[in-house]
């Protein structure tokens, strides 16, 4: 029987602006688990989440992690996990997101302050975070709190993990999850995360497959402080030259992977496989609307999607220590660390990807003849993951989605990883759900990221129409 959800859908409505003002208080927390310096407002955010669950009558908890590897001196943020509701008689849904965001400064170009949510005539609601992930974090709140001031019984009962390191690799994460599987995650029955994207503006997914991430920084050193470049250019050998050349020797123009051995770790693309591609609602102009212009590496979205979900990708990100302010500043700098990351595929194995990279980085490095150090190290990895949605949680979702935004949505990978999917897989043995709220245009990890207001209110929906769903569909 269709649950009927019309009083829950009204009170949403009726609550969109205090769900806003929610938005709003945590996009001002400025999260990023990246900058040492902002560990305190990551921990603030934490707490904020902790005060708004308690506040609805969760039961809350903020777990230690502990000191962060590599630099003992900073406490991982706390894990705030929570249950809402201990009917024996009913499903428990496990749902995972993440309080933390990637750094973000106006200078960096954005069009408003990235740490206050800006909502311009469209609906856009601009801030850091606001897809990517407090806006699905908040959706399961708003849920809660629409459903109690509805007087409609919750359907489920909830367990939420919510953590503060998503964005530098979940670091604590995994152990956390293998220690609870079977403590505070105990009851799950299946598990759900929203914290990727629509593939287009207008058509809602279900995700079933994420890539795997190894993040690595090459580090070159020589001289033993910055130098002037009139005096010591043509006599000193440059870090900064030799690490350009060897990140140039990672991957041509086109994303083509050049380290030896790296794409024979690829599963084979069978017939069966290319042919899902065609069916996906997804066209080139919704890559070029994403990617604020028209260059994309292929000219048909079949290719475009397999770049995306189903082959590996290297990407550059930048070079720690090197001039990049405005002007012309002459310096020679003395050490400079270049950062790069791979998002992998099935098969890969991270540990066969870590030995491929360290291989070819020493061939090129010594190739070059250079008298500099060189050290290139893994700064984290997750592996991607690839799951069946052929299972209930999907069935429910799919109904949710019908309800809610009145078509079917589309079965898609991502082309992004969260690690702790498969951990989450693992530890306890359920099924794992990707829904997710925002879409393709929001920019997460860029400049003036973005939530549509649409979304968010009727993402909130979805997550509680999920639930509803979830309650009645038959265990396999
Ligand atoms: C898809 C998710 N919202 C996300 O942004 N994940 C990050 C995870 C990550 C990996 N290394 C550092 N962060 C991503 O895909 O970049
Ligand atoms: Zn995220
Ligand atoms: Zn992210």
């Amino acid at each position: 029987m269709a649950p009927n959800l019309d009083s829950y859908f009204k009170q949403v409505d009726d609550l969109a602006e205090s769900f806003i003002d929610r938005l709003r208080k945590a996009v001002a927390i400025p999260s990023i688990s990246a900058e040492d310096a902002r560990r305190p407002d990551v921990v603030r955010m934490g707490h904020f989440l902790a005060d708004e669950l308690k506040a609805l009558g969760a039961h809350v908890e903020a777990r230690p992690l502990g000191p962060q590897p590599h630099k003992e001196y900073l406490e991982l943020p706390p894990v705030i996990v929570a249950r809402y509701g201990e009917d024996p008689k009913k499903r428990t849904i496990l749902v995972y997101g993440h309080y933390d965001v990637q750094p973000a400064g106006k200078e960096d170009g954005w069009a408003t302050e990235p740490f206050e949510l800006s909502i311009d005539d469209k609906g856009r609601m601009f801030g850091r975070g606001s897809t990517d992930d407090k806006g699905p974090v908040l959706g399961w709140l708003n849920a809660i709190e629409a459903h109690q001031k509805a007087g409609v019984d919750f359907p489920v009962n909830l367990l939420m993990c919510f953590e503060g390191m998503e964005e530098y690799g979940s670091e604590g994460l995994d152990d956390f999850i293998n220690a609870e599987a079977k403590k505070f995650f105990k009851d799950a029955d299946a598990v759900c995360i929203s914290d990727n994207y629509w593939l287009g503006t207008e058509k809602p997914c279900l995700t079933y497959g994420l890539r795997g991430c190894s993040y690595y920084s090459i580090e070159i050193s020589g001289p033993g402080q910055d130098l002037h470049s009139g005096v010591f250019g043509g006599t000193a050998q440059e870090p900064m030259t030799d690490l350009v050349r060897v990140m140039s020797s990672l991957v041509d123009g086109n994303g083509k992977i050049q380290i030896d051995g790296l794409n024979d770790l690829v599963a084979p693309l069978t017939d069966d496989e290319k042919a899902l591609y065609k069916d996906i609602a997804f066209t080139m102009d919704n890559l070029y609307e994403s990617l604020g212009s028209k260059t994309g590496i292929f000219d048909d979205k079949e290719r475009t999607l397999m770049g995306r979900w189903r082959f590996p990708s290297l990407s550059l990100h930048g070079i720690e220590g090197a001039f990049s302010a405005p002007g012309a500043k002459t310096v020679i700098p003395a050490k400079v660390i270049g950062k790069f990351s791979i998002r992998t595929v099935p098969n890969m194995e991270p540990e066969d990807v870590d030995k491929l990279v360290f291989k070819h980085v020493d061939k090129v490095f010594k190739a070059l003849g250079s008298k500099n150090t060189i050290n290139c190290t893994l700064q984290h990895s997750g592996k991607w993951w690839v799951a069946s949605p052929k299972h209930w949680n999907f069935t429910a979702a799919a109904k949710a989605v019908e309800k809610v935004w009145g078509v079917k949505p589309d079965l898609t990978r991502e082309g992004g990883s969260i690690p702790v999917t498969l951990t989450f897989e693992q530890a306890t043995g359920k099924n794992v759900l990707l829904l997710p709220m925002g879409s393709s245009t929001d920019a997460a990890h860029s400049i003036n990221e973005k939530l549509d207001r649409k979304n968010y209110i009727e993402g909130i929906k979805l997550l509680g129409a999920y639930l509803h769903y979830v309650s009645e569909e038959k265990m396999e």
